[in-house]
């Protein structure tokens, strides 16, 4: 197969994106830091962008931290002017899902598997939250009379995403509310990443941990929120008119295919992979659907116009 994709490489490249968009949509994990350790020139990178009045915003599907802890990160990183605002995750496109789209009533609970980002944002839409993490489920040894197997028949709904801390209980609890009432209550994915890259590792995503409850129960979430879903896109739309009139002013830049480039292509933006996370340079050339440019990490605009 041919590459249609651009491979940006040159400064007339990286200033023709510098011109070109006015939305850019970033990815985190991958692309802005592998765990705690930034990428080369990614903060100059969005400095450049900022100081030319674009439009940034950070799209990730890790659903452990809820905005205000992103924004704490961002800081703690040096992005030091990053507000809450710029940040869309998968477990606060999870809250808006259920508020606004699902329309739970405000008087059911939510059984969570997952971490604290699910917990807080799904609070701070008004729900109350059981499981995720409660220190009562952390347990080394497995116990089918533990207190929490009293189901709670007011849970309405079972979200579930990354989760670190994983043991049998949690998943068994889990399994119990997807089984419930006859496998009625609502079941919610944040997101389907199989895997994310850390350290030069790759490690269990959400998309794995929420594929053993699948599994167990014999069923599939009945929504998933995080990238490529179009909710999220949506989400950030409503909010940005200007990309909403006209998505080509857009770009979306991430590591992984099957999430982040589907999810910019879906929603009309061009599209940018960065080869520090997911995705090896061969396959550019493979898929079908090939992202608009490819760069070997996201600093090259930067280092580019210099
Ligand atoms: O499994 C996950 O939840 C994801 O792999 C992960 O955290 C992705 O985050 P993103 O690349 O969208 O920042």
């Amino acid at each position: 197969m041919t590459i249609n994709s651009q491979k940006i490489s040159s400064r007339e490249q990286a200033e023709a994106i510098l011109d070109k968009y006015d939305y850019f949509l970033f990815d985190c994990d991958g692309v802005l830091w592998l765990g705690d350790h930034l990428l080369p020139h990614v903060i100059e990178t969005i400095d450049l962008l900022q100081s030319k009045g674009k439009t940034v915003l950070f799209v990730t599907n890790n659903s452990t931290k809820c905005r205000e802890e992103y924004t704490k990160k961002f800081h703690k990183l040096g992005f030091g002017s990053v507000t809450k605002e710029q940040i869309v995750g998968s477990s606060y496109a999870t809250a808006v899902y259920i508020e606004k789209i699902m329309k739970l009533p405000k008087d059911k609970k939510i059984w969570v598997l997952g971490e604290r980002g699910i917990e807080i944002e799904l609070q701070e839409a008004g729900y109350q939250t059981l499981g995720g993490t409660d220190p009562e489920l952390n347990v080394d040894s497995f116990d089918p009379e533990h207190p929490y197997f009293n189901l709670d028949d007011d849970v309405g709904c079972v979200v579930a995403g990354l989760l670190f801390q994983v043991n049998y209980l949690k998943l068994s609890l889990t399994l119990q509310y997807l089984l419930k009432d006859n496998k009625s209550i609502p079941f919610v994915g944040t997101n389907i990443d199989s895997t994310f890259p850390m350290k030069g590792k790759l490690l269990m995503g959400a998309g794995s941990i929420i594929e053993s409850v699948v599994f167990a129960s014999g069923r599939q979430p009945d929504a998933v929120c995080g990238k490529p879903n179009s909710g999220m896109m949506n989400t950030i739309k409503a909010k940005n008119e200007g990309l909403k009139a006209n998505p080509l002013k857009g770009l979306m830049i991430g590591d992984r295919l099957n999430t982040d480039m589907l999810f910019g292509r879906n929603g009309g933006l061009d599209t940018l992979l960065v080869l520090t996370g997911i995705e090896l340079e061969q396959l550019v050339s493979k898929v079908e659907q090939q992202p608009t440019y490819y760069a070997s990490k996201l600093g090259v605009i930067y280092e580019l116009t210099q």
